[in-house]
């Protein structure tokens, strides 16, 4: 057969409206036999490398995957915890605020899931589980506030090659960007002025963004624009000044050129301009991972001081903060709102008004 049929579907089933949160994905221990299998799915999606297939299938099974699973391991146990990956358990965290704020306005009509577009749990079968729970409206919202092809579209990728196979497929609205989205930008600025006064102020905050190849910018990808544009927002919430903030780019990976300035370098040379403290902060994470928690927290925090740089702090990502909670929901009834019934709260206010009424 061609089409996956709806198993178990039964005509009296309540429709329900699906709330999807995804990430990016992580492996499932930090071992190099897991990180083999992760970054083997991860780094063949032609959405991430943009290398003919044939040459890279080379590059990536007789170089890469040889090499690096490794050394990411290493990595990975420095950062691993009782729960597992920190990516993924702020990002199941994520979800249950969402569901817990979305459930007590709407009940039990809308089901809020997460899943990963590489790894565990899997977009497909948390697809599967919502639809056969009888999710016929569907929201997607990946949390990339940056729209970027290797992400943002991969994830549609991953989605709609499932949704191919399936013989009812629901109505689906799918959120691209949200990189100056006022609330997502105040959370930000209120995180930071947060750390400001715990700590005080640096001679620099430095915006670090996960990069990507240049090419990708010069073919279009408006990645690039939008990280600037959020570090601007969250700037002039701040009050700061040029001189006060800079915007610089992270995780480089392979040969070629990415989007400059490179994060490890601006910091190696901040010292010798005279700057010697920094406050670093990665708006582009929606939630913690290795590559704030490892690379930024530790790695760059080593080259800063190396180059004689006195003070370095990492702001952690918003995480699961309330604050980053609601700005998600606000995002997410903006895609709702027309799909729902009346929410519980207006329902208990109408049935409160009409019981009075009729005293
Ligand atoms: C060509 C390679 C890569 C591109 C392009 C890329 C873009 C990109 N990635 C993120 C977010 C994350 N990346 C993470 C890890 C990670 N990224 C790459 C490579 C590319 N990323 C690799 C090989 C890895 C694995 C780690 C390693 O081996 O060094 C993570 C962290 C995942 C975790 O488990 O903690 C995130 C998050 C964005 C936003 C992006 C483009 C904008
Ligand atoms: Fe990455
Ligand atoms: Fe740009």
């Amino acid at each position: 057969m061609k089409y996956r049929n709806s198993e178990g579907f039964s005509h009296a089933q309540a429709d329900k409206v699906g709330v999807l949160v995804t990430n990016l994905g992580t492996p499932d221990a930090p071992t190099k036999k897991a990180l083999k299998r992760y970054l083997k799915e991860f780094l063949w999606d032609p959405r991430v490398v943009e290398v003919p297939r044939l040459l890279w299938w080379f590059i990536l099974n007789l170089v890469i995957l040889n090499i690096r699973p490794a050394r990411s391991a290493a990595a990975y146990k420095t950062v691993w915890t009782e729960r597992g990956s920190p990516l993924l358990f702020h990002t199941s965290d994520q979800a249950d605020g969402i569901r817990a704020a979305l459930q007590q306005k709407w009940g039990e009509s809308v089901q809020v899931e997460f899943a990963m577009r590489y790894g565990n749990p899997s977009i497909d079968t948390t697809v599967e589980k919502m639809l056969q729970g009888g999710v016929r409206k569907l929201v997607v919202l990946p949390l990339y506030p940056q729209y970027c092809a290797s992400t943002t579209a991969s994830t549609f990728d991953k989605l709609s090659q499932y949704l191919q196979k399936k013989r009812w497929m629901p109505q689906l609205r799918f959120v691209t960007q949200y990189c100056d989205d006022d609330n997502y930008i105040q959370a930000l600025a209120n995180k930071i002025q947060a750390h400001w006064q715990a700590h005080g102020r640096a001679d620099k905050l430095v915006f670090s963004y996960h990069g990507i190849p240049e090419r990708y910018l010069h073919n279009g990808d408006p990645y690039h624009c939008q990280c600037f544009k959020t570090s601007r927002l969250i700037a002039e919430k701040l009050d700061l000044n040029q001189e006060q903030y800079l915007t610089s780019f992270q995780s480089r990976f392979g040969r070629e050129e990415w989007l400059k300035p490179y994060t490890d370098a601006t910091l190696k040379a901040l010292p010798a301009e005279g700057v010697k403290s920094v406050q670093v902060v990665c708006p582009g994470f929606s939630a913690d991972c290795l590559e704030t928690i490892e690379e930024i927290g530790v790695e760059n925090r080593d080259y800063f001081l190396e180059a004689g740089g006195q003070r370095y702090e990492y702001i952690p990502a918003l995480n699961a903060d309330n604050e980053h909670i609601s700005a998600l929901v606000r995002l997410i009834e903006r895609e709702l709102n027309d799909w729902l019934p009346v929410s519980v709260d207006k329902r208990r206010g109408e049935l409160a008004r009409r019981q009075s009424a009729s005293v």
